[in-house]
């Protein structure tokens, strides 16, 4: 495929998914607030992927307006718990009347923290969860990662938004502290080949799917 013919299929890719309407309202609230949502297509593979690894216990770390939540919400199955924090008392409370206007909260456990995952991360039990998924910005998504991983249990798996910084990571001229942490994230992790799989996936601003074995 050439270069072209590559960035018509992303665009495809990324214009395919239909969302449903409580995803839309959840999209257009972020958009008023400026707490960046994740795009249509991750929000479909989080969906995917919840659904498909049957999680019973997620975390997600950077709840925002609930794009993300509502997406791992739809996928995950009846009576799965689901706990998402955010430092940002305005996002957490948009996202619980979201959800409740939605009835999302009334076939699973959602409890919706506000508080610094850098305090409330290690405060939550060690090898408890089988799905984590990280959004909550580049500065401290290597540090997040190391704290998510010791939540999962051996088989679960973790989702980590945007580990390319919105491209400065393929940057090779790019020497500022979030892309050389990033970097190293990611290279660090794939070398653990005996306990991790991992694959980089590139869709919306991308992801990094680390499963633990
Ligand atoms: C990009 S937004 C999340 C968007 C959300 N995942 C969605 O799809 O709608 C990032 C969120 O991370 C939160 N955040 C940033 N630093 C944090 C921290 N240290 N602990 C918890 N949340 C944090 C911000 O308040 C913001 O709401």
């Amino acid at each position: 495929m050439n270069t072209n013919q590559q960035i018509r299929s992303w665009r495809y890719a990324e214009e395919f998914p239909y969302e449903v309407p409580t995803l839309t309202q959840a999209r257009q609230q972020a958009e008023r607030q400026s707490a960046a949502p994740v795009a249509p297509s991750v929000a479909s593979l989080l969906t995917v992927l919840a659904a498909s690894t049957g999680a019973e216990h997620a975390v997600e770390i950077g709840t925002g307006c609930g794009v993300s939540t509502v997406a791992l919400l739809l996928g995950l199955r009846e009576g799965a718990a689901l706990t998402s924090l955010d430092i940002d008392a305005a996002h957490s409370q948009l996202t619980r009347e979201l959800l409740a206007e939605a009835g999302l909260d009334k076939n699973h456990r959602v409890r919706i923290i506000t508080g610094d995952a850098t305090d409330v991360l290690p405060r939550l039990s060690a090898a408890s969860y089988d799905f984590a998924f990280i959004d909550a910005g580049a500065d401290q998504a290597e540090q997040f990662t190391y704290d998510a991983l010791a939540l999962l249990s051996p088989g679960g798996l973790l989702v980590v938004h945007d580990p390319l910084a919105g491209g400065a990571v393929a940057d090779p001229v790019a020497r500022d502290a979030r892309s050389v942490s990033l970097r190293r994230l990611l290279t660090d992790v794939a070398a653990c080949v005996d306990d991790v799989h991992v694959s980089l996936v590139f869709a919306g601003s991308g992801l990094y799917l680390i499963y633990k074995k």
